[in-house]
């Protein structure tokens, strides 16, 4: 006789791959190619697990077709966007189904961008330039009591495996000093690193939400990802990965509304400068033109930056 209990459980299907297409009339056409994670929860699931029985069971299958189905009957602006999507997948199976209370739905997507010739944008030609992946991840739930009606959710949006190097104004000096710290300071640096940023939506419900820029919001994370670790003209910002994360999360603060808080984490990939002495030659510190990029370890950086409790919207 069995007697331990179900603590929590999700199922669904992963990696569906849908690829929309939109087709303009006058031959302008758009694409969003999306890996989806579609996972249902509910107290009447666990009998599947506990006993074998399958009647409350919505088939990974059937959930697989929904995503198809969804994609294919929504009006082309709630599957461009993933976000939309994600919410209208989460919230279709929530509403159908009485007994499914949380559904979690994930799409990363393939960026696909529109090939350019002589400045002019191709109508229908795309290439994967090999940059970052843009995910979201949307959690919708019935409230208690449930109630088809009233639905919380919530969405956390974000990129992964934007490489970034640059070969100065990095530095990293005056740091702890004790019997075991052997790196001498560095006052100025290569600095490499694969960025992952995700942040998080703020709304009163998925109607409120619906109307967040999504697409300007990943586009102005990515910007001021990029400016600040390029551009910020403050010596102080590029003391140590630690104050430019700080300086990436709080310009995409200031600059969404909508957005609640933002983490990043930030592998330190370490291209230290080869010790060329042995045959004469001068290579570190001010003199260093040839560096070994060290694959493991590498540091890794990461914080949550939010609004002050009084300012937040
Ligand atoms: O920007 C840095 N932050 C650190 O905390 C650190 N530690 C280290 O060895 N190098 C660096 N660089």
């Amino acid at each position: 006789m069995e007697t331990s209990i179900i603590k929590s459980q999700a199922y669904g299907k992963d990696r569906v791959r849908v690829v929309r297409v939109v087709r303009q009339a006058d031959g302008w056409q758009e694409i969003a190619d999306y890996s989806v994670c579609c996972l249902l929860s509910g107290k009447e699931f666990e009998s599947s697990y506990t006993k074998g029985d399958n009647k409350m069971v919505v088939a990974t299958d059937s959930q697989k077709n929904t995503i198809y189905y969804l994609a294919k009957t929504l009006p082309a602006d709630r599957v461009m966007v993933p976000e939309v999507f994600a919410s209208e997948v989460a919230s279709f199976m929530v509403k159908k189904y009485s007994h499914v209370t949380t559904c979690h739905v994930k799409i990363i997507t393939k960026p696909w961008e529109r090939m350019q010739f002589d400045t002019k944008h191709h109508p229908h030609s795309f290439c994967r330039e090999g940059k970052e992946t843009r995910w979201t991840e949307v959690f919708v739930a019935k409230t208690s009591p449930p109630s088809a009606a009233a639905l919380t959710v919530s969405i956390n949006s974000g990129f992964y495996d934007l490489e970034v190097l640059k070969t100065t104004n990095s530095s990293f000096t005056d740091f702890w000093r004790d019997e075991l710290a052997t790196l001498p300071d560095m006052p100025d640096r290569v600095l490499s690193t694969k960025v992952l940023c995700q942040w998080k939506y703020v709304a009163e419900s998925l109607e409120a939400l619906r109307q967040a820029p999504f697409d300007a919001i990943f586009a102005g994370a990515k910007r001021n990802t990029l400016d600040a670790l390029a551009n910020d003209p403050r010596a102080w910002v590029h003391a140590s990965v630690q104050t430019t994360l700080y300086i990436m999360a709080d310009r995409i603060l200031n600059d969404f509304a909508a957005v609640d808080d933002v983490y990043y984490a930030l592998p330190n990939i370490h291209y230290f400068p080869f010790d060329l002495s042995k045959f004469g030659l001068k290579n570190l510190q001010a003199d260093a033109e040839v560096y070994m990029p060290i694959a493991d370890p590498s540091g890794y950086i990461t914080a949550t930056v939010s609004r002050p409790p009084k300012g937040r919207l």
